[in-house]
Protein backbone atom coordinates (compact mmCIF):
# COMPACT_ATOMS: atom_id res chain seq x y z
CA UNK A 1 0.00 0.00 0.00
CA UNK A 2 1.21 3.46 -0.58
CA UNK A 3 1.87 6.05 2.05
CA UNK A 4 -0.32 8.77 1.79
CA UNK A 5 1.16 12.34 2.42
CA UNK A 6 -1.91 15.68 2.57
CA UNK A 7 -0.52 18.86 1.39
CA UNK A 8 -1.75 21.40 3.83
CA UNK A 9 -1.34 24.30 1.91
CA UNK A 10 -4.45 22.92 -0.41
CA UNK A 11 -6.24 20.12 2.04
CA UNK A 12 -7.92 21.28 5.03
CA UNK A 13 -8.09 25.29 4.27
CA UNK A 14 -11.32 24.97 6.34
CA UNK A 15 -9.20 25.76 9.13
CA UNK A 16 -6.13 27.90 10.26
CA UNK A 17 -2.83 26.42 9.23
CA UNK A 18 -1.63 25.01 12.87
CA UNK A 19 -4.60 23.27 12.71
CA UNK A 20 -4.90 21.24 9.48
CA UNK A 21 -2.07 18.91 11.13
CA UNK A 22 -4.15 17.17 13.05
CA UNK A 23 -7.85 16.74 10.79
CA UNK A 24 -4.93 15.26 8.32
CA UNK A 25 -4.32 12.64 11.22
CA UNK A 26 -7.83 12.12 11.93
CA UNK A 27 -8.52 11.40 8.20
CA UNK A 28 -5.92 8.81 7.70
CA UNK A 29 -3.01 10.47 6.69
CA UNK A 30 0.98 9.31 8.04
CA UNK A 31 2.61 12.48 6.18
CA UNK A 32 2.06 15.88 5.43
CA UNK A 33 3.97 18.76 3.41
CA UNK A 34 3.33 22.37 2.80
CA UNK A 35 4.76 24.20 -0.21
CA UNK A 36 6.35 26.79 2.45
CA UNK A 37 7.42 26.15 6.34
CA UNK A 38 9.21 29.77 6.61
CA UNK A 39 6.01 32.09 8.25
CA UNK A 40 5.94 29.60 11.30
CA UNK A 41 8.93 28.94 13.86
CA UNK A 42 10.45 25.44 13.10
CA UNK A 43 9.48 24.46 16.86
CA UNK A 44 6.03 25.55 16.62
CA UNK A 45 5.76 23.23 13.03
CA UNK A 46 8.03 20.51 14.92
CA UNK A 47 5.68 20.49 18.06
CA UNK A 48 2.54 19.55 15.70
CA UNK A 49 4.65 17.01 13.65
CA UNK A 50 5.23 15.36 17.24
CA UNK A 51 1.76 15.87 18.59
CA UNK A 52 0.05 14.35 15.88
CA UNK A 53 2.49 11.87 15.34
CA UNK A 54 3.23 12.52 11.41
CA UNK A 55 6.15 12.86 9.21
CA UNK A 56 7.23 16.02 7.30
CA UNK A 57 7.36 14.32 3.88
CA UNK A 58 8.86 17.70 1.85
CA UNK A 59 8.45 21.21 1.24
CA UNK A 60 10.04 23.94 -1.05
CA UNK A 61 13.05 25.93 -1.21
CA UNK A 62 12.42 30.01 -0.57
CA UNK A 63 10.78 31.20 -3.88
CA UNK A 64 11.05 34.10 -4.38
CA UNK A 65 8.58 36.95 -4.18
CA UNK A 66 5.67 34.71 -4.27
CA UNK A 67 2.72 37.01 -4.16
CA UNK A 68 4.47 39.70 -6.87
CA UNK A 69 4.21 36.31 -9.26
CA UNK A 70 7.70 34.51 -8.75
CA UNK A 71 7.75 30.46 -9.18
CA UNK A 72 11.41 29.31 -7.86
CA UNK A 73 14.49 31.88 -8.48
CA UNK A 74 16.47 28.93 -9.60
CA UNK A 75 16.97 30.10 -12.96
CA UNK A 76 17.53 33.58 -12.34
CA UNK A 77 20.99 35.18 -13.36
CA UNK A 78 21.74 37.53 -10.80
CA UNK A 79 20.07 36.32 -7.54
CA UNK A 80 22.35 33.29 -6.73
CA UNK A 81 23.15 34.92 -3.31
CA UNK A 82 19.34 34.90 -2.37
CA UNK A 83 18.88 31.81 -3.41
CA UNK A 84 22.33 30.34 -1.44
CA UNK A 85 21.00 32.03 1.44
CA UNK A 86 17.13 30.25 0.74
CA UNK A 87 19.18 26.99 0.76
CA UNK A 88 20.53 27.78 3.82
CA UNK A 89 17.19 28.63 5.51
CA UNK A 90 15.61 25.30 3.80
CA UNK A 91 18.09 23.19 5.30
CA UNK A 92 17.35 24.31 9.10
CA UNK A 93 13.68 23.87 8.82
CA UNK A 94 14.33 20.72 7.28
CA UNK A 95 16.78 19.40 10.76
CA UNK A 96 14.20 20.68 12.95
CA UNK A 97 11.36 18.44 11.21
CA UNK A 98 13.46 15.57 10.30
CA UNK A 99 12.67 16.40 6.70
CA UNK A 100 14.20 14.30 3.99
CA UNK A 101 13.05 15.85 0.96
CA UNK A 102 13.45 19.42 -0.27
CA UNK A 103 11.63 20.80 -3.55
CA UNK A 104 13.75 23.32 -6.09
CA UNK A 105 11.27 25.41 -7.46
CA UNK A 106 13.45 26.19 -10.85
CA UNK A 107 11.46 29.75 -11.64
CA UNK A 108 9.67 31.09 -14.61
CA UNK A 109 12.60 32.11 -17.34
CA UNK A 110 12.68 35.82 -17.71
CA UNK A 111 11.70 37.15 -21.76
CA UNK A 112 15.10 38.98 -21.72
CA UNK A 113 17.55 36.26 -20.74
CA UNK A 114 18.27 33.49 -23.30
CA UNK A 115 17.58 30.04 -22.13
CA UNK A 116 21.26 28.69 -22.11
CA UNK A 117 21.96 30.94 -19.68
CA UNK A 118 19.14 30.40 -17.26
CA UNK A 119 19.54 26.96 -17.77
CA UNK A 120 23.58 27.15 -16.77
CA UNK A 121 22.27 29.34 -13.75
CA UNK A 122 19.93 26.43 -12.86
CA UNK A 123 22.84 23.81 -12.76
CA UNK A 124 24.91 25.67 -10.49
CA UNK A 125 22.06 26.69 -8.13
CA UNK A 126 21.22 23.07 -8.11
CA UNK A 127 24.65 21.87 -8.01
CA UNK A 128 25.15 24.10 -4.93
CA UNK A 129 21.49 23.12 -3.32
CA UNK A 130 22.89 19.02 -3.72
CA UNK A 131 26.00 19.65 -2.23
CA UNK A 132 24.67 21.80 0.87
CA UNK A 133 21.76 18.83 1.22
CA UNK A 134 24.06 15.63 0.39
CA UNK A 135 26.04 16.35 3.84
CA UNK A 136 22.80 16.29 5.52
CA UNK A 137 21.51 12.94 4.16
CA UNK A 138 18.53 14.64 2.23
CA UNK A 139 17.43 14.21 -1.18
CA UNK A 140 17.18 17.60 -3.81
CA UNK A 141 13.81 17.39 -5.37
CA UNK A 142 13.16 18.88 -8.72
CA UNK A 143 9.25 19.12 -9.81
CA UNK A 144 7.96 19.41 -13.33
CA UNK A 145 5.37 21.64 -13.80
CA UNK A 146 2.71 21.89 -16.42
CA UNK A 147 3.71 25.31 -18.46
CA UNK A 148 0.06 25.07 -20.19
CA UNK A 149 -2.11 25.92 -17.48
CA UNK A 150 -0.73 27.03 -14.16
CA UNK A 151 2.52 27.74 -14.63
CA UNK A 152 3.38 29.54 -18.51
CA UNK A 153 7.14 29.85 -18.71
CA UNK A 154 8.20 27.63 -16.12
CA UNK A 155 11.63 26.45 -16.50
CA UNK A 156 11.41 22.92 -15.87
CA UNK A 157 7.53 21.76 -17.60
CA UNK A 158 8.35 18.08 -18.72
CA UNK A 159 10.16 15.20 -16.82
CA UNK A 160 12.58 15.39 -19.72
CA UNK A 161 13.42 18.39 -18.69
CA UNK A 162 14.38 17.32 -15.06
CA UNK A 163 16.25 14.15 -16.06
CA UNK A 164 18.37 17.16 -18.44
CA UNK A 165 18.93 18.50 -15.66
CA UNK A 166 19.70 15.94 -13.49
CA UNK A 167 21.94 14.65 -15.59
CA UNK A 168 23.71 18.03 -15.96
CA UNK A 169 24.38 18.41 -12.24
CA UNK A 170 25.83 14.68 -12.00
CA UNK A 171 24.68 14.79 -8.27
CA UNK A 172 23.70 11.91 -6.41
CA UNK A 173 20.88 13.10 -4.24
CA UNK A 174 18.67 14.44 -6.79
CA UNK A 175 15.67 13.40 -7.87
CA UNK A 176 12.67 14.22 -10.25
CA UNK A 177 9.53 15.30 -8.30
CA UNK A 178 6.73 13.61 -10.53
CA UNK A 179 3.28 15.10 -9.85
CA UNK A 180 1.07 13.38 -11.37
CA UNK A 181 -1.26 16.25 -12.00
CA UNK A 182 1.32 17.95 -14.48
CA UNK A 183 2.45 15.02 -16.19
CA UNK A 184 -1.28 14.24 -17.39
CA UNK A 185 -1.28 17.74 -18.99
CA UNK A 186 2.11 18.21 -20.25
CA UNK A 187 2.57 13.93 -21.08
CA UNK A 188 0.03 11.85 -20.17
CA UNK A 189 0.90 8.21 -21.19
CA UNK A 190 1.56 7.57 -16.73
CA UNK A 191 2.23 4.27 -15.97
CA UNK A 192 4.11 3.50 -18.73
CA UNK A 193 6.40 7.04 -18.29
CA UNK A 194 6.80 5.97 -14.59
CA UNK A 195 7.90 2.77 -15.38
CA UNK A 196 10.91 4.36 -17.07
CA UNK A 197 11.75 6.93 -15.38
CA UNK A 198 10.64 5.29 -11.53
CA UNK A 199 14.90 4.73 -10.22
CA UNK A 200 14.79 8.41 -10.73
CA UNK A 201 11.81 9.64 -9.10
CA UNK A 202 11.83 11.37 -5.23
CA UNK A 203 8.59 12.04 -4.55
CA UNK A 204 4.53 11.86 -6.48
CA UNK A 205 1.94 14.24 -5.89
CA UNK A 206 -1.31 13.86 -7.25
CA UNK A 207 -4.53 15.57 -8.58
CA UNK A 208 -6.79 15.17 -11.22
CA UNK A 209 -7.26 16.45 -14.42
CA UNK A 210 -8.85 18.74 -15.53
CA UNK A 211 -9.74 20.96 -12.50
CA UNK A 212 -6.66 19.92 -10.14
CA UNK A 213 -9.28 18.62 -7.79
CA UNK A 214 -9.44 14.41 -6.02
CA UNK A 215 -8.94 11.71 -7.73
CA UNK A 216 -12.64 10.39 -9.53
CA UNK A 217 -13.01 13.84 -10.77
CA UNK A 218 -11.23 13.91 -13.57
CA UNK A 219 -9.72 11.62 -16.05
CA UNK A 220 -6.81 9.89 -14.61
CA UNK A 221 -7.40 6.36 -13.24
CA UNK A 222 -5.56 6.58 -9.83
CA UNK A 223 -6.71 3.43 -8.99
CA UNK A 224 -4.85 1.84 -11.60
CA UNK A 225 -1.74 4.65 -11.08
CA UNK A 226 -1.57 3.27 -7.92
CA UNK A 227 -1.52 -0.21 -8.39
CA UNK A 228 0.93 0.28 -10.59
CA UNK A 229 3.12 1.71 -8.11
CA UNK A 230 2.38 -0.91 -5.85
CA UNK A 231 3.49 -3.41 -8.67
CA UNK A 232 6.84 -1.42 -9.03
CA UNK A 233 7.65 -1.31 -5.72
CA UNK A 234 7.63 2.32 -5.19
CA UNK A 235 8.05 2.50 -1.67
CA UNK A 236 7.96 6.45 -1.43
CA UNK A 237 5.03 8.92 -0.59
CA UNK A 238 2.07 10.15 -2.55
CA UNK A 239 1.39 13.68 -1.50
CA UNK A 240 -2.60 14.41 -2.21
CA UNK A 241 -2.05 18.21 -4.17
CA UNK A 242 -5.36 19.10 -4.86
CA UNK A 243 -8.02 21.28 -4.42
CA UNK A 244 -11.17 19.66 -2.67
CA UNK A 245 -14.41 20.11 -5.03
CA UNK A 246 -16.56 20.44 -1.77
CA UNK A 247 -14.74 20.33 0.96
CA UNK A 248 -11.92 18.39 1.79
CA UNK A 249 -14.23 15.99 3.76
CA UNK A 250 -16.31 15.10 1.07
CA UNK A 251 -13.04 14.69 -1.42
CA UNK A 252 -11.71 11.85 0.99
CA UNK A 253 -13.19 8.73 -0.57
CA UNK A 254 -10.57 7.92 -2.44
CA UNK A 255 -8.39 7.15 0.74
CA UNK A 256 -11.31 5.38 2.60
CA UNK A 257 -11.38 3.16 -0.73
CA UNK A 258 -6.97 2.68 -0.34
CA UNK A 259 -7.04 1.56 3.10
O1 LIG B 1 2.54 21.26 -8.06
C1 LIG B 1 2.68 22.31 -7.43
O2 LIG B 1 2.09 23.34 -7.72
C2 LIG B 1 3.55 22.26 -6.20
O3 LIG B 1 4.05 20.99 -6.00
C3 LIG B 1 4.58 23.28 -6.01
O4 LIG B 1 5.48 23.03 -5.24
C4 LIG B 1 4.63 24.59 -6.70
O5 LIG B 1 3.49 25.29 -6.70
MG1 LIG C 1 3.17 19.48 -7.25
Amino acid sequence: MPRFAANLTMLFTEVPFLERFGLARAAGFSGVEYLFPYAWPADTLAKELSRHELTQVLFNLPPGDWDAGERGIACLPGREQEFHEGVQQALKYAKALDCRRINCLAGLKPMDVDEPVAWQTLVANVRYAAECLQAEGITLCLEAINSRVDMPGFMLDTSERVMALIRDVDADNVRLQYDLYHMQIMEGDLIRRIEHLLPWIGHIQFADNPGRHEPGTGEINFSNVFGALDRLGYTGWLSAEYHPQQGTGRSLGWLMAGR
